[in-house]
């Protein structure tokens, strides 16, 4: 159940990248049960399509469209028909993206600017995209999703380097667009965030289940866990908060790390 006052979210347009899955698709979640009109944009037609099927099957107030953000174009596109559509987009969620494990002597140049160009360049082109087009003269609040980049993160590198651009980018842009009235923050989830598609992508749950040594708490973070925070950044409640970042990681940040081989 959602934890906002819908009169805050009424009526809105949010645009979630990768909002088809996992954390994604909890934010979706939240934002319609508030009322919200969702547009969720990633590359899979088919994860899309099912997921309106699923949560909005009976009305237009959740879109899917096609659209990989490492293209330009695409994500032109993207804004314009949203806007052409629905007339304005309130919030953007940047929440698509992600990497692969290996050691960084392994990645070669192609697997580095996958992942660069995934994270942070596909970041970096929907905020100027959907500021040129709607945020510059209207105003709105973006959302970046990144990892808990603090202490670094073998076996993920490039993707940390890349958060940790998108970190610094949100903090740049907080300060040059809030004459506009636009708000940016970033959420790092930290701690490990279970969904199945998450989990496919490094070949099941174990590394998942493995985490939760690392975790005070014990138990892994769910995906309505971030989309809470995510809402809460989005919502007037957070009217005077810009460029910050915010870990939802149960306090995994501050737990020992000798106490994760227990
Ligand atoms: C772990 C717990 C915490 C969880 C955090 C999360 O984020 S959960 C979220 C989890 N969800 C996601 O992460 C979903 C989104 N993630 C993705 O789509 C991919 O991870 C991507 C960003 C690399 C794009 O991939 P793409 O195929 O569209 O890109 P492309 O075709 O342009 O270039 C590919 C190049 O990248 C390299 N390379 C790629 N994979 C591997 C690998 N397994 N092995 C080795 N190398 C790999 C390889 O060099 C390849 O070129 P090659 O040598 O084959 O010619
Ligand atoms: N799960 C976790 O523990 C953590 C996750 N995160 C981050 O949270 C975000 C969501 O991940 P999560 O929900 O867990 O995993 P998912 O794999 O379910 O979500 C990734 C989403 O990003 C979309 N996506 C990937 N590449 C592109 C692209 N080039 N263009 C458009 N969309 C793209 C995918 O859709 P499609 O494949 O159809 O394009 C998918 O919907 C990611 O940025 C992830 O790195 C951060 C910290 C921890």
């Amino acid at each position: 159940m959602s934890v906002f006052r819908p009169l805050l979210f009424k009526n809105k347009v949010a645009l979630v990248t990768g909002g088809a899955t996992g954390i994604g698709k909890a934010i979706t979640e939240e934002l319609l049960s508030l009322g919200c009109k969702v547009v969720i944009a990633s590359r899979k037609e088919e994860r899309l399509k099912a997921t309106v099927q699923e949560l909005c099957p009976n009305s237009n107030r959740l879109r899917g469209k096609v659209c990989n953000i490492r293209k330009e174009d695409q994500i032109n596109t993207l804004i314009s028909s949203t806007l052409s559509e629905l007339g304005k987009i309130d919030y953007l969620v940047n929440n698509g993206g992600g990497q692969y494990l290996s050691p960084v002597a392994d990645i070669r140049l192609k697997g580095w600017d996958a992942v660069v160009e995934t994270n942070l360049t596909g970041t970096f082109l929907m905020c100027k995209e959907v500021y040129g087009q709607w945020m510059r003269e209207n105003g709105g609040v973006i959302v970046n999703i990144i990892l808990d980049t603090s202490r670094g993160i073998p076996m993920m590198a490039h993707s940390a380097a890349a958060r940790a651009g998108v970190d610094n980018l949100t903090k740049s842009l907080a300060v040059e667009w809030a004459a506009n009235g636009v708000r940016l923050n970033t959420v790092a989830p930290g701690g490990f965030i279970y969904s199945p598609t998450a989990a496919a992508n490094y070949g099941g749950r174990d590394v998942f289940e493995k985490a939760r040594v690392g975790i005070p708490a014990k138990r892994l973070g769910t995906t309505q866990e971030v989309a809470s925070a995510v809402c809460f950044l989005l919502s007037p409640g957070a009217s005077f908060i810009s460029g910050e970042t915010l870990k939802v990681d149960g306090g995994a940040n501050f737990f020992p790390s000798l106490d994760r081989s227990r």
